[in-house]
């Protein structure tokens, strides 16, 4: 019955797996989960790892992605999301929360969530959409202070602090470069390169930089969808596909509900649903039945 009720491997075994994967040279795929369900699609589709993805998680309470959802939220959220597979979990912990004393204290939340990892950006607080115009940075060293603060209060040393850089919108591509450098020194494990314009530039950091890279392919952004064949190519450790599922889903709901109050029913729209019984197959129901009955096989006095 492992990982009936929560994950089957422990946070410990989960971080030691991102480690090896971002060891192995070959390119983690993590697709974002907005919800412990998805993760659980995503695990089964055969994916490395989950990302939960700070867009989704705000834009599914409503809210835009502006620095506007708390650290109790998307712990909470994040931890729900981690538990629900085997595979590890890294988080979009935006600016950390606060000041670098906050970004500490973030870390050891998410640690204590069940995070394998998270990433921290050089923003400034408020922050905005890395693939937006009108972002700004803070200085080098500020995301440095938050980097140590973050790095100092990690307990488990294979908990991944991932540093992403937003400067290539705002300085250009050298600075970018240059500052991922410094956040490799200041114990970054892994380097989130934003917002790119075309693959030249998430080489230039590959022959830059020593240390495990990260692209995001989020859609209708600044980068063009690279396949994940082009980022083995040159090098690339890890690609995310942050809103992907969420876009989907949403897009499968706003056509699926405008049909049915078109038509009066669903029965048209019943081919794009996942059916019951696929659901179960995800939840395990058929897991769950069999440990009840095997918890309740006593018999009444007399029987
Ligand atoms: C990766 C990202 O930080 C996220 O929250 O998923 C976003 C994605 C997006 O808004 O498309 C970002 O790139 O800023
Ligand atoms: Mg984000």
């Amino acid at each position: 019955m492992s990982g009936l009720f929560s994950s089957g491997l422990s946070d410990a075994d989960k971080r030691r797996a991102l480690r090896a994967g971002l060891a192995s040279g070959d390119l983690q795929r993590w697709p974002g989960a907005f919800s412990p369900l998805v993760a659980k699609i995503v695990a089964d589709a055969g994916f490395e790892g989950v990302y939960v993805s700070g867009a989704a998680l705000s834009a599914d309470l409503g809210l835009p992605d502006i620095g506007l959802t708390t650290l109790t939220e998307v712990a909470a959220r994040g931890g729900a999301i981690a538990r629900a597979t085997d595979l590890p979990t890294l988080i979009d912990a935006d600016t950390g929360f606060g000041e670098p004393m906050s970004a500490a204290r973030t870390v050891a939340v998410l640690e204590d969530a069940g995070l394998a990892g998270c990433h921290l950006e050089d923003q400034v607080n408020p922050k905005r959409c890395g693939h937006l115009d009108g972002k700004e940075v803070v200085g080098v060293r500020e995301m440095v202070r938050r980097l140590g603060a973050a790095v100092s209060a990690r307990r488990d040393e294979n908990f991944v602090i991932c540093a992403r850089t937003d400067a290539r919108g705002v300085e250009g591509l050298d600075a970018a470069i240059s500052r991922a450098k410094d956040y490799v020194a200041a114990g970054a494990d892994l380097i989130f390169t934003e917002a790119l314009a075309d693959l030249d530039e998430f080489k230039r950091f590959r022959d830059e930089v020593d240390a495990p890279l990260l692209a995001n392919m989020t859609e209708f952004g600044k980068s063009d969808l690279f396949t994940a064949d082009e980022f083995r190519a040159i090098g690339y450790n890890v690609v995310i596909y942050p809103v992907t599922t969420l876009r989907l889903a949403m897009g499968a709901v706003e056509s699926g509900l405008r049909k049915i109050a078109a038509d009066g029913t669903q029965a048209g729209v019943l081919d794009g649903m996942q059916h019951r019984a696929r659901l179960y197959e995800f939840l395990r129901y058929a897991d769950y039945n069999d440990f009840d009955s095997s918890i309740f096989t006593y018999t009444r006095a007399g029987e």
